[in-house]
């Protein structure tokens, strides 16, 4: 048998690898003539509908209208879908109960009895090709498989301990309409199947390539155990951990595609995906397009969750921990309520004429008027009409008067609450005495010491108010800020608005010229329809967290405020935190989340550092959090991590050691510093290129680069009390080589390596 197996097994010669790119050629030229005539008939509808014009019933122009709409929608996707778009195939045993699925493929996961033979051969029973998009045959024979319909499954599912029906699962690369090359696994080597295979295997084909400073979605890789997860259903909450490099973003995003092939109409209420960095929204941006999925699909990242204010500034450990620790709802509670006796020219009394005579109440009287109306827990700014009424109420009394027919004493009093309210004086003193208050505002106001203190008293210390003061002093908002922003928003409660125009693309088509505008719009306004997207939502059908283990409890509830009915998939690694009360951070994501039931998955291998780096980051794993089992690496490249110390001149080794590193990799560098250096970091490794980045250690979350040069471990760790694990962030970001550049405080040994990395 084992002679047989080496007989049938790698063939990556010449003759046999050409053979196979040109079958697989032959297939991807009929769905290419399959597609061409499905466009025509798209193309048709189209000018069909427009030359009919206006003609028809409301109703059938509607129709029409959808119809054309659906039509230019579908053009698009096939046109953008033509590159790349079939990547996969699979040859399968007979299945179990010989029965085939709508989509024309066997539904059974096992094979059929007799599948194999006894003497081990076998005959291949389907043959499926996988792909970005499903096509259909005219017959109705499925030509390509959507990769995340049930038959497809196998392709990813399969391994050689569970294969299934599968016999060789190959990866197909082609570029436009031409096929480049296969790689194939073969699962059941034990078998006799005359199927040729090619290659070492699509995995490490794609963790080899250089890296850009995009992600690449992983469609024609993904794992076993990552599509357990990806095709996991919807239930309340998904919850997977994983250490670096596991693949936690990438499955995430492709959960989302998997969710909304799956349940188009229940996630039209869109999909939020909550990244931690602007540079990781950036980084992934890319991922869901290239599935032909983004429409529907919101990538923010935390500081720009709320709507017209973005955060451009961090703030330092500590001033991060109070303004994301659940003590600030008390204290935002206070200053929403107590922002309310600031106004500018606020009078102390109010006076007003009324039956011929002045009436007046005082600022005492005012007091408690202002205290009855903030008695409930409605928004600030909502309780306006009620405090309104209060004063009404307390006028009234002070006019002495007593009716004893109770209609004619309504009559009176709603003469005088006219009489009143159209005064202008009472107006004027009612937009000064009861402000409506904007969330900016109040977090203005915040930046006073003295007030800061009175509405924080007995929750925030002296030291912690003069520094959250001071922070707040400082122009632009931090990420933090924004949770704040959030709450305020939340106490506050909506200022009346003029009503926009809502952008239905079906109100705006009335023909084929606007299917074309449209349709235009779809191909070059990719960010344009996202951004609008992004704004008009508030609240999603499913909410994504990236790298949850970084959310303060406060930003936790902004973003639980997006997602009260949403299901939900949760992905992070406690060991990644750079919070710095885990267990303070895990109490809030409880109870963003509340008493939904949650599956939990973990994610066990490492797809990014080969093993000579995974090494180096366990060495801090076990100082970082000590019992933590580190994910597997499954590549070596053999290249040792390089240890240098820096002399006198720190710039001139980090611009020194960061061209080294470009001379040796293809792709991207990062030259990761403590948040500290970010700005002097820049200027050190200015002019070396695009292919090269300096960046602070939490910007590096989620990151990754061909190269990364990590510099002073030390100063990384003692940065704040999360450094350990900031550190174990930067130090599992490169895919290939790794250089670490000491300084005095890393106490290097005599070969150069840092104390903190010493095994
Ligand atoms: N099945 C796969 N096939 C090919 N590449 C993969 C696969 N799984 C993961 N990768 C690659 O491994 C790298 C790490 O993936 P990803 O960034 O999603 O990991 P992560 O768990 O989110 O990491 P971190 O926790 O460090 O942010 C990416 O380059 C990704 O494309």
């Amino acid at each position: 048998m084992a002679a047989q197996s080496a007989v049938q097994g790698r063939q990556g010669g010449g003759g046999v690898r050409e053979q196979e790119i040109a079958v697989e050629q032959r297939h991807l030229d009929r769905v290419y003539r399959r597609l061409e005539d499905k466009i025509h008939e798209v193309e048709f509808l189209m000018s069909d509908a427009a030359q009919r014009g206006h003609v028809g019933t409301p109703g059938a122009l509607a129709e029409r209208d959808a119809q054309v709409y659906r039509a230019s929608v579908h053009l698009n996707r096939l046109n953008s879908e033509f590159e790349d778009f079939l990547f996969g195939r699979i040859d399968l045993l007979r299945g179990k109960d010989g029965k085939k699925g709508s989509d024309g493929a066997y539904t059974s996961v096992d094979p059929a009895d007799d599948a194999i033979r006894a003497d081990a051969t076998a005959d291949i029973a389907e043959t499926l090709h996988i792909g970005r998009i499903g096509v259909l045959d005219t017959d109705y024979s499925p030509l390509v498989i959507d990769w995340r319909a049930p038959a497809a499954a196998p392709f990813y599912r399969s391994t050689p301990v569970a294969p299934g029906r599968v016999v060789r699962r190959r990866v197909i690369r082609s570029k436009g309409r031409r096929v480049l090359g296969v790689e194939d696994d073969l699962l059941r080597p034990e078998l006799t199947t005359g199927l040729p295979v090619v290659g070492d295997g699509a995995l490490m084909a794609a963790l080899g390539q250089a890296r850009t400073h995009t992600m690449r979605d992983i469609v024609a890789s993904i794992q076993a155990e990552q599509d357990m997860v990806i095709r996991a259903p919807a239930a309340s909450v998904t919850e997977v951990t994983g250490g670096p490099g596991t693949g936690k973003t990438a499955v995430a995003l492709h959960r989302a595609a998997y969710l909304l092939y799956q349940d188009r109409r229940r996630y039209s209420g869109g999909i939020l995906c909550v990244s931690p960095t602007p540079l990781l929204v950036a980084y992934t941006e890319g991922v869901l397009p290239s599935l032909g999925e983004e429409g529907q699909v919101a990538i923010r990242a935390l500081g720009s969750l709320v709507d017209g204010v973005t955060a451009e500034l961090y703030d330092e450990p500590a001033v991060a921990r109070v303004k994301g620790s659940l003590r600030m709802q008390k204290v935002l509670r206070n200053a929403a309520r107590g922002c309310l006796e600031l106004a500018p020219g606020a009078p102390e009394t109010l006076r007003v004429v009324a039956f011929g005579r002045r009436l007046e109440l005082s600022a005492t009287e005012l007091a408690a008027v202002r205290r009855a109306a903030l008695g409930g827990t409605a928004p600030v700014n909502l309780m306006r009409p009620r405090a309104r009424r209060l004063l009404l109420d307390a006028l009234w009394r002070r006019t002495g008067r007593r009716f004893d027919d109770t209609e004619l004493a309504a009559e009176e009093r709603q003469g005088f609450d006219e009489d009143i309210t159209t005064e202008q004086d009472f107006t004027d003193f009612l937009d000064a005495w009861w402000p409506l208050l904007e969330p900016r505002t109040v977090l203005a106001a915040l930046a006073d010491e003295r007030r800061l203190a009175r509405w924080s008293r007995r929750v925030l210390t002296p030291p912690e108010v003069r520094k959250v003061a001071r922070s707040l002093r400082r122009e632009g908002v931090s990420t933090h800020d924004v949770a704040l922003l959030d709450e305020l928003a939340a106490l506050l409660g909506p200022l009346p608005r003029p009503k926009r125009r809502e952008a239905d693309p079906l109100d705006q088509l009335t023909g084929l010229e606007e299917v074309t505008t449209y349709a235009d719009r779809l191909e070059g306004g990719r960010r344009g329809r996202a951004d609008r997207l992004e704004e008009e939502r508030t609240e999603y059908a499913h909410v994504i967290v990236d790298e949850a283990q970084d959310l303060t409890p406060m930003q936790w509830r902004m973003v639980g405020r997006r997602g009260r009915t949403a299901t939900w998939t949760i992905v992070g690694d406690p060991a990644q935190s750079s919070w710095s009360d885990v267990d303070e951070a895990a109490q809030a994501r409880d109870e963003a989340l509340g008493s939904r039931p949650r599956r939990r998955f973990t994610l066990t291998v490492n797809y990014r550092n080969p093993a000579e780096i995974a090494d180096v980051a366990s060495t801090v794993l076990a100082l970082a959090m000590p019992g933590t089992e580190p994910p597997r690496a499954v590549r070596t490249t053999g290249v040792a991590p390089r240890y240098e110390v820096a002399g006198a001149d720190l710039g001139a080794d980090v611009r020194a050691a960061a061209a080294r590193l470009l001379s040796e990799v293809d792709g991207t560098v990062g030259v990761v510093v403590a948040m500290g250096r970010r700005a002097q970091a820049r200027g050190w490794i200015e002019g070396l290129g695009e292919r090269v980045v300096a960046l602070g250690s939490l910007e590096a979350k989620g990151l990754e680069y061909d190269a990364t040069l990590v510099v002073s471990p030390a100063e990384i760790a003692e940065e704040s009390p999360a450094g350990l694990r900031v550190l174990y962030v930067a130090l599992t970001r490169a895919t290939q080589r790794l250089a670490v550049l000491s300084t005095p405080l890393d106490t290097p040994d005599s070969a150069g390596i840092p104390d903190l990395l010493l095994p």
